[in-house]
Formats: structure tokens, sequence, C-alpha cells
């Protein structure tokens, strides 16, 4: 049900591996791809490190908390982001950072560009986290690159709308589902993403679950060294709606569970509006209205 895309073989040009991509965007709007330039190793390394932050006592996290600044960068406590209004908060922590500017930059006062807030433990957590979001930021352009090329979108449509990408990259902490937990609590509830395309990276554990177009919800997983991909809000727009952004959710079972979500957002100044319209939607505007709802500090009152 869900497409298996060897990235190596899609970006050759290889016609099946071309057909299963169009098949993930147009239909079910996610698929799982392999043999990536990012090896198991690289991504264990990347959710070990996670681990290490969350597992710290909450105290020592507090510091880096994204309650206290006006932007999403940083650590968020459980309940700190509501994908759903109908749901309550998800209970999972969140860690999240973006692209770091240059020192005078003057996109630095934009909420989107804010200084990362890097924690001092684990000692390496800066080095391993930032090689890793400049490396996925480029595989997913490679995985773009192969979508463009799969359902037919000019190749210069996606080019250069990256190049100081809004992209933010997670760690998603879902503790085994707590004892408390009823209907309407959820490790993140059901939600479509906000941008264009996201690489996520899990440690294995099951728990994402996709809406199946017609009822029901497809279970999807990868082992480290496999991402699972999807689309978000301003790819549905942005292709006027040939590519699917589909809705997904994690419950949480007996387990715990760390996921690494790269959420691979444009430049601030990208017309997401369908190609061709007149409508001009800037990619800036989707993004901090969603994320104004949805994460509760951000919230305004
Ligand atoms: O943890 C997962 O598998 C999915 C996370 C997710 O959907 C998100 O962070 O947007
Ligand atoms: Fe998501």
């Amino acid at each position: 049900m869900i497409p298996r895309i060897d990235l190596e073989a899609l970006s050759a040009g290889r016609p099946e591996a071309r057909a299963a991509m169009a098949e993930a965007a147009t239909e079910i709007g996610f698929a799982t791809v392999h043999n990536t330039a990012l090896s198991a190793d690289r991504v264990s390394e990347v959710i070990e490190t996670y681990r290490a932050l969350f597992k710290l006592p909450e105290d020592r996290k507090a510091a880096y908390d994204m309650a206290r600044t006006g932007s999403n960068r940083g650590w968020g406590a459980p309940g700190s982001e509501q994908v759903d209004p109908d749901a309550n908060p998800d209970y999972k922590q969140v860690f999240d950072c973006g692209l770091t500017l240059p020192e005078g930059d003057p996109r630095l006062s934009n909420p989107f560009f804010a200084p990362n807030l890097w924690p001092e433990e684990p000692a390496d957590f800066e080095r391993v986290i930032r090689a890793y979001y400049t490396d996925a930021c480029a595989v997913a352009m490679e995985v773009l690159r192969g979508v463009a090329a799969s359902v037919d979108i000019p190749a210069d449509v996606f080019e250069g709308a990256f190049d100081a990408p809004m992209a933010l990259l997670g760690g998603n902490f879902y503790p085994s589902r707590p004892a408390w937990a009823g209907a309407k609590d959820f490790g993140i509830a059901t939600h479509t993403d906000y941008g264009c395309l996201t690489l996520l990276a899990t440690d294995g554990s099951p728990g994402l679950e996709v809406r199946k177009r017609g009822g029901g919800w497809i279970p999807v997983s990868a082992p480290p060294g496999e991402f699972v991909i999807n689309f978000g809000e301003m790819m549905e727009m942005w292709s006027d709606g040939v590519i699917r952004a589909t809705p997904h959710r994690v419950q949480g079972g007996m387990s715990e569970r760390i996921s690494v979500p790269l959420f691979f957002n444009p430049a601030h100044e990208t017309n997401v509006a369908p190609a061709g319209s007149e409508k001009v939607i800037l990619a800036g505007d989707h993004l901090s209205a969603r994320y104004n709802e949805t994460y509760l500090h951000l919230k305004k009152a």
C-alpha cells in the first residue's frame, strides 16, 4: 500500500522508481525511501543523541524551553503543541532546531530564523544535530527533484526555492502511552504537515498511522537508514492538489519511541500558490499561521 522507493534509482531516472513516486505523491501521500546518502549508523547516532537529551530530568531541559521564546526552537515540554483542535495537546516532548544564520544576519529577528537553543548536554548534541540538519536537507532536496521528475512538475519550480529554507528539524519523544490517556489523547493527534516534504527517521518502533482514503489507518514504520516521506499543505497548494497532504497520527503504544522529522519548508518569500494562478500565498505566511495555531505558547491571546 505504501510505496517503497530506492532513492538512487529515483535520482537515476529509473522508470519503476518514478512510477512508485508518482503513485506515492498523487495517491496515498506517503512512501518509504531507502538507499540514501544517510547511513543507518548515522541515523542511529542522531536518534540516540536525541534520546540522551530527552532522558535528562525536566529541570535540565527547562533551560532550553521554547515556551520562554517567541519562536519554536528549543525543547518543548509534553503538551506544548496541539495539532488537532478537537483533541487534547499532544503528550510527546519535542526538540526543534533550524538553519543557523551568521551573527548579524538581518533575518535573525524573524522567528523562523531565531537562534537555536543548543543544550550543553549531551556534550556533542549541537555537532551531531547540526551536521544531520545539513545532510538531511540535501537528501530532502534530492527527493523533491525526484518528485518533480515523477509527476511532471517543471524541475525549476523547486530549484532555488530552498536556498535559505525555513526547514525545521524536530525530535519527537513519545513515552509509552500514559495510563491516564483517553480517547482525545495522542502522542501526536491527527494532522497534516504544514510544509512541502517531510523526511522522517524513526528508531524503528511502530506507532505512525496514515489515514486511508475512504477510512481506516495504515501503520507505517521504518528502521534507521530508511525514511518515511510525506507531503504537506504547501505542496498540496503548490501542485494545485495533484500532490496530496495526507492526515496521520501517533496514538502511542507500550514502548517509548523516537522520531526525527525534517520539515523541508521553502524560503520565506516563496509563492506556494498553484503555478499559473493569480494568487499569492507566501510560504512564510502559511507557516507562521499554522505555527501560531498549534504551538500553545505562540497562540495569540
Ligand atoms: O512520529 C511520527 O512518526 C510522526 C510525527 C509527525 O507526524 C510530525 O512530527 O509531524
Ligand atoms: Fe506529521
